[in-house]
């Protein structure tokens, strides 16, 4: 029998109730909530895992939306309960949603929510680009290629302005990736004969590469107070293209909501394994240094090893960077999709400098990358492996007992992704086989607990799955999770990018009125993606 469940009550008379199964960082997502008329109601009982009883209790006979947590079992019953109680929608403050049974929610008519990897915009490139032309009444026309480093792909935009206005948003035939509220166009004017020019000066804080500018003048010469007629207006267009040098690296990653705090834990472990940090402030603390020597705590170098990733979508990518940049390591990765974006970030694409050719250029050696063609590869070859895949039946235990097997003796594995996708008894069984055999593992088969032996292996570094703890990404999936509730009892479409939600996570402006990310979206009939919100915000 469920006990009573502890809660603590905001806006008491708001309409719609929502539950968050956890107390959740930041104030944000409440505040953003009561704005929209909830009562939230948070769970404050002393027990960190509930159960499905708990939950089914903290629901009750009327509740519009919950947010749970990864540790929760969200399947038939749980959302059986919730759709009784007339709820439209659950999210999962989490990226990873393998502890939700999706098909479930899809057929109680529930939304299922996560809190996606964003690609925020950030400050790259900076381009100056001056161009001249103009008289009085004149339309510019402004064409760019971009290179979209996320998709790869080269995205085009036009924009047309007049002079003086400043560019608040470019777009274009593919606005994938990239936001242009940072443009901006300041005018000069300059006498040159025959009338009055201006010089524009577009510039452009992008945070892709700009490839290629063309400028379409079209001008009107009109009757105008210079006295001169040039009837209903004369037209002429003038192109011209510039390139502009793409700067170092041709795809500048950005900081994303999870992507880059995971992967930091990930190139953390695995460099606390390397150099058996862990081991060494034990020893330390225990009082056991009585001076240096020769074989102290003797670790592996990182430079110029190989370094594997399996599973190089956006952490995996993100993580692979680090090592490569910051070791000056060698990339090896397998996943079922080509990544090239990360490939070209190691040796480069036309037009731009990669890291291993910037390094070549300093008279270092240049690094180097392959994707391999079977997992296998990866393992028999890397000297650290770090594992990123989704958990799904394909990467169920994809380390067993034979893959450890391929590895080097003296190999590092990290895992920032989902326990089961390492068979951690056949794991415990090579630690103790393998003494220089090092693991990183931030996340359990069995979590929380550690399968037997595994807590006594000096060579296992383990910590309670923290990839995701800085207090900015905690935030930011606490206020995705909120927002994608809030969209579907408020009946707003889905965003249709849910890579790209920077928007919802900026602390100053409104968030659109979405929810950020649906991931049964399209099978419950709920296609209405939402492409450009940015006219029309929550508020
Ligand atoms: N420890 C933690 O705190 C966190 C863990 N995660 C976990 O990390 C996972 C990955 O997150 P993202 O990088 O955002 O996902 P993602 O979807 O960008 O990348 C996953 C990659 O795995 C690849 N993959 C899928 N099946 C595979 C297979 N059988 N073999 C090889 N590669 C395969 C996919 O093609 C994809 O490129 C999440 O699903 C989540 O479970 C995410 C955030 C924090
Ligand atoms: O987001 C996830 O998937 C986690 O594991 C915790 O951040």
């Amino acid at each position: 029998m469920a006990q009573p469940v502890a809660i603590e009550v905001w806006n008491p008379n708001g309409k719609y109730r929502v539950i968050s199964t956890k107390p959740m960082p930041g104030t944000r997502w409440i505040n953003l909530l009561i704005e929209q008329d909830c009562r939230v109601e948070i769970c404050t009982q002393k027990k960190t895992i509930l159960s499905v009883e708990d939950i089914i209790a903290l629901i009750g006979d009327k509740c519009d939306g919950v947010i749970g947590q990864l540790t929760e079992d969200w399947g038939d019953t749980l959302f059986s309960a919730l759709s009784k109680a007339g709820g439209k929608a659950f999210s999962n403050m989490a990226v990873g949603y393998n502890n939700v049974d999706v098909n479930a929610a899809t057929k109680y008519g529930v939304a299922v929510g996560n809190t996606p990897c964003s690609y925020g915009s950030k400050l790259f490139c900076k381009a100056t680009m001056s161009f001249y032309v103009v008289e009085l009444n004149v339309a510019v026309s402004l064409h760019y290629l971009c290179h979209d480093v996320r998709l790869n792909s080269i995205a085009r935009y036009t924009k047309e302005f007049q002079i003086g206005d400043t560019v608040g948003s470019l777009e274009g035939d593919d606005t994938a990736g990239c936001s242009d509220s940072d443009d901006e166009v300041r005018t000069e004017t300059v006498p040159i004969e025959n009338g009055r020019w201006e010089i524009l000066e577009l510039c452009c804080k992008r945070h892709v590469p700009i490839l290629s500018l063309t400028l379409k003048f079209i001008y009107r010469r009109i009757a105008s107070s210079l006295g001169r007629t040039v009837g209903g207006g004369v037209s002429r267009t003038l192109d011209a293209s510039l390139v502009i040098p793409s700067p170092q690296s041709p795809a500048e990653f950005v900081l994303r909501l999870s992507v880059e705090t995971t992967a930091e834990l990930a190139a953390s472990l695995s460099l606390a394994a390397a150099r058996r940090i862990v081991e060494a402030d034990e020893f330390m603390r225990a009082g056991l240094y009585d001076g240096w020597l020769p074989h102290l705590f003797v670790g592996n170098l990182l430079k110029g090893q190989i370094v594997g990733v399996i599973g190089a979508g956006r952490i995996g990518s993100a993580y692979a960077r680090m090592m490569v940049e910051g070791f000056k390591m060698n990339l090896i990765y397998y996943d079922l999709y080509q990544s090239t974006r990360l490939e070209k970030f190691v040796t480069g694409m036309s037009g731009s400098l990669s890291y291993g050719q910037f390094l070549k250029a300093n008279g270092e050696q240049p690094v180097t990358w392959k994707r391999a063609s079977s997992m296998e590869e990866v393992l028999r070859e890397a000297d650290v492996i770090s594992l990123h895949p989704i958990l799904d039946k394909t990467t169920y235990h994809l380390v067993n007992k034979d893959s450890l097997a391929v590895m080097k003796k003296e190999a590092i594995l990290v895992n920032c992704s989902r326990g089961p996708v390492i068979d951690e008894v056949a794991l415990v069984e090579h630690l103790k086989q393998n003494p220089m055999f090092r693991v990183g593992l931030d996340v359990f088969e069995d979590e929380p607990y550690m399968k037997p032996g595994l807590s006594e292996m000096k060579n296992a570094i383990v910590v309670p799955h923290i990839a995701s703890a800085s207090k900015w990404t905690r935030e930011g999936m606490a206020t995705l999770a909120a927002l994608n509730v809030l969209g579907k009892i408020k009946g707003y479409p889905v965003w249709s990018d849910p890579n790209r939600v920077d928007l919802f996570l900026d602390e100053n402006s409104p968030p659109p009125a979405a929810s950020p990310s649906i991931v049964n979206a399209k099978a419950l009939g709920n296609i209405i993606f939402v492409l450009h919100l940015l006219l029309h915000p929550l508020y």
